[in-house]
């Protein structure tokens, strides 16, 4: 993987004139936010081709140091500090720029996204430990009061349903590939009938195998821990030495060889072993508007919030739609398709409540007038 200045050099005399303004290039569009001309983004890591099975590890390992990297590593003259300056100028505070998002929104119908792992609760050693806190929990159920809002996770949905615990929701698990409405969802649309969409259910079985065989084929690494995410299976290294990488890479190479109807993608700290159906979590936001009857809408600002290389597909549907905002969380400069940035789960926690606080209001004076 190639990491890639945060500004390209062909974009710098328009940072400068938003450092001018200190506005978001976002901003510039009559209609609102509008997508910034797509970064380079890390190359996806390759399961077929000709490469020698020790070039693949190699490749894969070096794709696993690069993963979740704590900044963009820079190949040009700006400091650490400029650098970031220069990504905050291009993907502004969501808190900062909060009015204009809002005001963005005028005579639309937002509709809430929210990654679960790092977006809503913070990364943690354990998966199976990272709760989300109860100050989150009221934050979520309070913006679904107001707007359609959807989870998307490469978790397991029932998994994430335990995390998340609020009914009335739509739950997209499996990185979408398990999408979920809520059971009385007669608040947005009278006549909506629950929603139950999985993709690739015909995976189910070989999902189970390969599973199992990972679990054998790693058990023998410590830290090695495989994740049974129904539609697809997640190996994490968070905890595996990184002298034991290259192993671990291995294993779950030669059994991936033998299922090549599944891929390879990967998270922060984790492998993920997916169906090769094109489906991502851009096409489960994608479902999720048509679903809301917003398929072809003009009345719809979809704001998307996420943390991970795996909600980069939504920014870009965002970004290819010219509709919508999408928020990354990083502490750090990213390659991304968001427009905007959001440090962590606190702010996104803030924001959240920003936004309930900006409805109720606005409700408050319609109902006045
Ligand atoms: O789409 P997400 O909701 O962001 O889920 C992506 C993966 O999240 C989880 O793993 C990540 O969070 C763990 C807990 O903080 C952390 O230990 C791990 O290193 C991260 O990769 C989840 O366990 C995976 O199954 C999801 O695919």
């Amino acid at each position: 993987m190639t990491n890639q200045n945060v500004v390209a050099s062909d974009e710098k005399s328009a940072v400068d004139i938003r450092i001018r303004f200190l506005l978001p290039k976002s901003l510039f569009s009559p209609d609102g936010p509008k997508p910034l001309p797509a970064p380079r983004l890390a190359k996806k890591i390759e399961t077929g081709g000709v490469a020698t099975a020790a070039a693949k590890t190699n490749a894969w390992v070096n794709s696993m140091r690069d993963s979740s990297p704590t900044r963009v590593k820079s190949t040009c003259s700006l400091s650490e500090s400029e650098e970031k300056n220069s990504w905050i100028m291009n993907h502004p505070s969501a808190l900062s720029m909060f009015e204009q998002i809002v005001n963005a929104s005028k005579g639309k119908q937002i509709v809430m996204f929210l990654d679960y792992d790092g977006t809503l609760s913070p990364i943690v050693e354990d998966p199976d430990r990272a709760f989300m806190t109860n100050e989150m929990r009221e934050a979520v159920r309070d913006v679904a009061r107001y707007f359609p809002t959807a989870i998307v996770t490469g978790r397991c949905r029932d998994k994430v349903y335990s995390f998340v615990k609020l009914a009335g929701l739509y739950y997209a698990g499996s990185h979408g590939m398990d999408i979920k409405g809520p059971s009385k969802s007669r608040k947005y649309k009278k006549d909506q009938q629950a929603l139950l969409f999985q993709p690739a259910s015909k995976f189910l079985p070989m999902i189970d195998e390969v599973c199992k065989v990972l679990v054998e084929k790693t058990k023998s690494i410590p830290g090695a821990k495989v994740e049974n995410n129904k539609f697809c299976v997640s190996v994490h290294f968070r905890c595996v030495e990184e002298k034991m990488w290259a192993a671990l890479a291995e294993q779950v190479r030669s059994a991936l060889n033998d299922y090549p109807q599944l891929r390879l993608t990967q998270g922060r700290k984790v492998l993920e072993i997916r169906p090769t159906i094109k489906w991502d979590k851009g096409k489960a936001l994608e479902f999720l508007l048509e679903s809301l009857g917003y398929a072809n809408s003009n009345d719809v600002l979809p704001v998307y919030i996420g943390d991970d290389r795996t909600d980069e597909d939504a920014f870009k549907v965002l970004r290819n739609r010219g509709q919508g905002l999408g928020i990354l969380v990083s502490k750090f400069p990213k390659e991304t398709n968001a427009s905007y940035s959001l440090q962590e789960p606190a702010e996104v926690k803030d924001f959240l409540r920003r936004l309930v606080e900006w409805k109720r209001i606005s409700f408050g004076r319609a109902c006045r007038v």
